[in-house]
């Protein structure tokens, strides 16, 4: 049976093992530095890195029909559907529930909705780390990982329309969890291990 939901006591004893768990959203633009971040918040704090990017990658990599469809989305520069994303982020937050000290989620929320919806069906981040770059250094550094990194939206066309996708849609995000005083901003212009001892201050705060 393993993860299958069939009845509403099973899925409520799914759901109650995510219900308090430690929240971190990492959000910033595409090539920002949100990845090079969470690996080494791993390394300190053993938390769980769930990179919303990573999780669709894994499912066009299968070359299932979904994955086949999310690819043409994602080669666009474009959002999935909502609940593709939140489904599957939820489902690996489950599968490793019961040894995480506390989730990081990379890449998500994109928009405020998605925001809205992972806290009605999980729960609520505990902190945002708005890793911050400027455009100009954002490209840079994706035209660069593009050279290896294999990915089929690193590249000019992609990357500026996921950069105005950033700007427009998630960004507000940014505005939407300041209000609520859990934003942590970093300037991700600096040095890797710079940036990571402001992400550790952030962190640390946390009780
Ligand atoms: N919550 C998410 C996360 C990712 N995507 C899709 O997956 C692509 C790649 O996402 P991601 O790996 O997070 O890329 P970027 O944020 O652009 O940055 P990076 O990998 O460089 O962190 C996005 O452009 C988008 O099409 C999405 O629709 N919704
Ligand atoms: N110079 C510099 N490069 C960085 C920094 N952080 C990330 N990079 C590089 O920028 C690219 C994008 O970083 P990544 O972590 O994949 O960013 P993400 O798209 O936000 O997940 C990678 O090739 C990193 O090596 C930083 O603080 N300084
Ligand atoms: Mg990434």
């Amino acid at each position: 049976m393993g993860n299958t939901c069939t009845t509403d006591s099973i899925s409520i004893s799914r759901d109650d093992k995510i219900k308090d768990a430690k929240i971190i959203f990492v959000v910033g633009g595409p090539g920002s530095g949100k990845g090079t971040q969470c690996e080494k918040i791993v390394a300190k704090y053993g938390y769980t890195h769930l990179s919303s990017g990573d999780l669709l990658r894994i499912e066009v990599a299968s070359g299932s029909d979904r994955g086949k469809q999310l690819q043409a989305i994602m080669q666009k520069g474009e959002l999935v559907p909502l609940d593709t994303v939140l489904d599957m982020i939820k489902d690996a937050m489950i599968a490793k529930a019961d040894v995480s000290k506390g989730f990081l989620i990379d890449g998500y929320p994109r928009e405020v909705k998605q925001g809205e919806e992972f806290e009605k069906k999980i729960g609520k981040p505990c902190l945002l780390l708005y890793v911050d770059a400027k455009a100009e250094t954002m490209v840079k550094r994706l035209m660069k990982r593009g050279e290896t990194s294999g990915r089929s939206d690193d590249n000019e066309e992609t990357i500026k329309k996921r950069l105005d996708l950033y700007y427009k849609a998630t960004e507000p995000v940014i505005s939407f969890y300041e209000g609520r005083g859990i934003v942590r901003k970093v300037d991700s212009e600096l040095p890797v291990d710079e940036v990571f001892s402001q992400v550790s201050t952030a962190i640390d705060a946390l009780k």
